[in-house]
């Protein structure tokens, strides 16, 4: 199967829209076209385009940013600076760094609605992408419903924490060659996770920023489903470069998915791919049966102008796998629906590469 790249580029509804008053308007354009001069070398775009540069502020003459990169792009702030330097009105420009340690591409797996195979597809995605030569995280932050400890067969384990000259930081259990922190670990299990407002976005933080994860290649956050407070401060506090948004096929699901495309958009972070799951079911003689309707991916291609790019048949060995703690990716690598995974990683592989 053909390894794709993804069509990396954020839509002009994307950039987000100038406020304030007329000289600062102008400032801020100004600011904005020589920050679309610096690319990013890896996904070939600029900057601006790929949502790394967030909270852009004109205060007086001060230029206030907050870069969103991976942890082998640090060369981007000192081209910031160098590119704004030649604004004579601009006395400084103060860039907040935001990465997490060690981290180089950070994703996000999302869903309009719950029950639709998110997590099922984050844990896959992240085999198949450690079956593929990376080194792999899995940020289970589903403060809702945390299953991924028990889809790779971690449910009981204990999350050690480390003293480190920054503080402490959770150390991520590993399975499968894939390192693992989840909400669910800090939880009593079967207990439900009434984290609300400020407990919730403090644990959120926590959880982005105080996991010694080491070096990695792809950190998937595998989020809430919908689009409330828990899914806007995951996104905004985290370098997600891009949204990987499951879907099935029913038209009722367009709705929700379209929200959370907006969503995404409004807070600047680009919706990569979409990916429907339970697409088909494969009869006894190989043909594929729709069992949830059909259409409902592709017409949300049409509308977000987002890529399609796996359609994940319904496997009941997809379910075994997640309640037994093995991913149907490494279980039976050669089935159907791992082969979409291991499609999907090669896209992401492709776009990504220059990042490995
Ligand atoms: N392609 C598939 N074939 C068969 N079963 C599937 C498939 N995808 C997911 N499932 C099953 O559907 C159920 C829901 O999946 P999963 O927990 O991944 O959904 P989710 O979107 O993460 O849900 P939520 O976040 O709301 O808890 C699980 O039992 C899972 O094993």
């Amino acid at each position: 199967m053909s390894s794709h790249q993804l069509p990396f580029q954020r839509s002009d509804e994307e950039v987000q829209a100038s406020s304030g008053d007329s000289l600062t308007i102008a400032r801020k354009q100004e600011v904005v076209q020589l920050l679309k001069q610096i690319s990013d070398r890896t996904l070939k775009n600029d900057i601006i385009s790929l949502g790394m540069v967030r909270n852009l502020r004109i205060v007086d003459d001060y230029i206030y940013l907050r870069l969103y990169i991976g942890s082998h792009q640090h060369q981007l702030e000192t081209e910031i600076q160098t590119v704004l330097s030649s604004l004579t009105w601009s006395k400084k420009t103060y860039i907040q760094l935001c990465t997490i340690p060690g981290v180089r591409t950070t994703l996000a797996v999302s869903s309009g609605k719950g029950g639709v195979g998110k997590s099922t597809t984050a844990v896959n995605l992240a085999a198949a992408l450690q079956l593929a030569g990376a080194k792999v995280g899995l940020l289970d932050a589903d403060v809702y419903g945390p299953n991924v400890p028990q889809m790779l067969g971690l449910g009981k384990s204990e999350v050690k924490v480390i003293d480190t000259p920054k503080g402490q930081r959770f150390v991520p259990l590993e399975a499968h060659g894939i390192k693992v922190m989840s909400v669910g670990l800090l939880a009593e299990a079967d207990h439900p996770l009434a984290w609300r407002g400020p407990v919730l976005h403090k644990i959120i933080t926590q959880f982005i920023h105080e996991v010694e994860w080491g070096e990695l290649d792809y950190l998937l956050i595998d989020l809430p489903p919908g689009t409330g407070d828990a899914q806007i401060t995951i996104v905004q506090e985290s370098p997600i470069c891009g949204v990987i948004l499951v879907t099935t096929p029913q038209n009722v699901a367009i709705s929700d998915v379209r929200r959370s495309v907006y969503m995404f958009r409004q807070v600047g972070v680009p919706v990569i791919e979409i990916i429907e799951n339970m697409s088909y079911f494969i009869g006894n003689g190989g043909e594929k049966i729709s069992i949830f309707g059909s259409g409902g991916g592709q017409k949300l291609v049409e509308e977000l102008k987002a890529p399609l790019l796996g359609q994940i048949p319904i496997d009941p060995l997809i379910c075994n796998g997640g309640d037994v703690g093995e991913p149907l990716m490494l279980v039976d690598p050669n089935s159907k629906a791992s082969q979409v995974f291991v499609q999907i990683a090669g896209a992401l592989n492709a776009t990504f590469s220059g990042s490995m």
